[in-house]
């Protein structure tokens, strides 16, 4: 995607979040059970356009909608040559993962705001999770870092790389894979200087398909690791484990 469009794309984010209008809270929930992330979040459906809800689309800045209509269709080109590829490295037919995504597949955009933090230590931006989704993009912010990935037990920096959008596998894929490909788990830490911004498109499938591993990719040798959950079901598994700080994911292993 050309710099200059995803330029203009992370200024409308940050415009958004400066207008007073918006109803600025952080929380901070200190209790053994729940703990709450140090961020603000702000959804929307891009994708069916069908469901849009144009009267919760922000009128200002007054690029944003002309802005934000123009960013999925971009991401979706990403994301259907990355799932291409996907499909061929399983041996799949290109098109399997693309075809998953049909019309009603949903996606939102999620705007994050991390304020900065007077207790940095104590509080995350975003809990460690595992986004579950099929496939998630992150246009994550150009000066300040926050996001890391937890690979065998270790939290490691995900680097900022100016005008780069950082795609990353989500529990679906995990799943249809049986297991080859990985979700990984991630979190965002705060910063006591700097806020922090940014923007995560989340594709997800119609909430009526099922989610289950791929038939070809089980048999007596790879034995099925996952169980078969409808898509709607599995989202509402999500904001109980968030909650929790528990992972989706290991809710429907075998
Ligand atoms: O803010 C980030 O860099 C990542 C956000 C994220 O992981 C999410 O919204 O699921
Ligand atoms: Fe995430």
């Amino acid at each position: 995607m050309e710099p200059s469009s995803l330029g203009e794309v992370m200024e409308v984010t940050r415009e958004f979040y400066k207008l007073p209008l918006k109803q600025k809270y952080s929380n901070f929930v200190d209790g053994k059970e729940f703990r709450m992330d140090w961020c603000d979040r702000f959804y929307l459906v891009v994708e069916p356009e069908s469901q849009r809800i144009y009267t919760l689309w922000p009128t200002q800045p007054p690029s944003f909608r002309d802005i934000l209509s123009k960013y999925p269709v971009r991401c979706r080109e990403i994301t259907n040559l990355v799932l291409k590829n996907l499909a061929k490295l399983l041996n799949l037919d290109r098109e399997y993962f693309v075809n998953m995504l049909d019309e009603n597949a949903m996606t939102h955009a999620r705007f994050n705001y991390y304020p900065h933090c007077p207790k940095p230590d104590q509080v995350f931006g975003l809990k460690p999770h595992s986004d579950a989704t099929v496939f998630t993009i992150v246009f994550v912010d150009d000066s300040v870092s926050g996001l890391q990935l937890q690979k065998n037990g270790v939290w490691y920096n995900v680097p900022i790389v100016p005008n780069a959008l950082l795609v990353n596998m989500g529990d679906v894929m995990e799943i249809m894979s049986n297991g080859l490909f990985k979700s990984p788990v991630h979190r965002v830490v705060t910063n006591a200087e700097k806020e922090r911004l940014s923007l995560v498109m989340f594709y997800m499938m119609d909430p009526e398909r099922e989610i289950e591993p791929v038939p070809e990719l089980v048999d007596e040798k790879n034995l099925r690791r996952y169980m078969k959950i409808k898509t709607k079901d599995y989202i509402a598994e999500i904001f109980k484990t968030f909650a929790r700080g528990t992972l989706s994911i290991d809710t429907v292993k075998i």
